[in-house]
């Protein structure tokens, strides 16, 4: 995986404009339609359980968060990735606060456990719970310990059998063989709401028209960092109601120049 095949999925995602169905959180449900809208994909968000199986099927990607969880949209994520799973249609997952609540962290693992996900999408701390291991958000915030979550990322893999995405300072992502680190991004980016959760929504969109799901993750994580590097620049230092807005308009402008100068993603044992 290098910058060049990055730029070319992204113009993959361009041509296709795939269809990614969201079973979303509140929070972020309009923030994550404008953001795969500027990316050049096609955002749809379906929650009713007799609906999702027929969306899910004729989508791309189908991508679920558990950022506002309750026990019927639940019930509508499961029917949904396993319709997903009958018609390979890959599945993202981002399990928002895995590990603040028993709820939450069951709910995560029986996801996890019920549907076969392409991708799985965390911050450290999620990952961790969500596959039963502890881990403290000071190692994380403090940058503490890459080779941790190097090792936490490929435990994951190994047990989820899937891709696995960990976010923060820097990224890593891998398919337990595979391992990228990805140093792209903007601490603005930890001032908005809804940009993890976005970001596991252009995975979907990466994962919907690159079927090689480890290059297709690596392709959105280090793009949706370079243009939050592009929006910091363009917003100055006006704070994190500007560098919204100009991270939309750098998830539409960001292109071949940008990635090949600014993408910084690294192979790792
Ligand atoms: N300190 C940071 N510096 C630069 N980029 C960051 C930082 N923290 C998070 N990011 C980026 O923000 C995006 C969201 O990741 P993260 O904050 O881990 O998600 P979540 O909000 O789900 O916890 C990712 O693109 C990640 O690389
Ligand atoms: C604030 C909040 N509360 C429940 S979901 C949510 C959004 C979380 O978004 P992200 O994980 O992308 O910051
Ligand atoms: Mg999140």
């Amino acid at each position: 995986m290098n910058n060049q095949e990055a730029i070319n999925a992204l113009q993959m995602v361009r041509q296709a404009n795939p269809l990614v169905h969201n079973i979303t959180n509140v929070v972020v449900t309009n923030f994550t339609a404008n953001g795969l809208l500027a990316l050049g994909a096609s955002p749809v968000m379906a929650y009713a359980k007799e609906e999702v199986a027929d969306m899910a099927k004729i989508a791309g990607a189908l991508v679920l968060n558990i950022g506002t969880l309750n026990p019927t949209e639940v019930e509508a994520m499961i029917i949904a990735g396993k319709a997903a799973n009958e018609a390979g249609v890959p599945v993202i997952f981002d399990p928002v606060g895995a590990g603040a609540t028993p709820y939450r962290t069951e709910t995560a693992r029986n996801i996890a456990s019920a549907v076969q996900l392409s991708v799985i999408r965390g911050n450290a701390a999620e990952i961790a719970n969500t596959i039963g291991e502890s881990w403290t958000i000071k190692g994380v915030d403090a940058g503490e310990g890459s080779g941790d979550v190097v090792s936490l990322a490929k435990k994951a893999a190994e047990q989820l059998k899937t891709v696995v995405a960990i976010t923060g300072k820097e990224d890593v992502v891998t398919d337990g063989n595979t391992t990228y680190i990805i140093r792209n991004g903007h601490p603005l980016l930890t001032k908005v709401t809804g940009t993890g959760c976005l970001l596991t929504s252009v995975i979907g969109a990466f994962a919907a028209v690159e079927r090689d799901v480890l290059k297709a993750a690596a392709a959105a994580l280090v793009i949706y960092g370079v243009a939050a590097e592009i929006a910091a620049k363009n917003a100055g230092d006006e704070g994190p109601g500007s560098f919204q807005i100009a991270f939309l308009d750098a998830l539409f402008r960001v292109g071949a120049d940008e990635i090949s100068r600014y993408g910084r993603i690294e192979r790792v044992e």
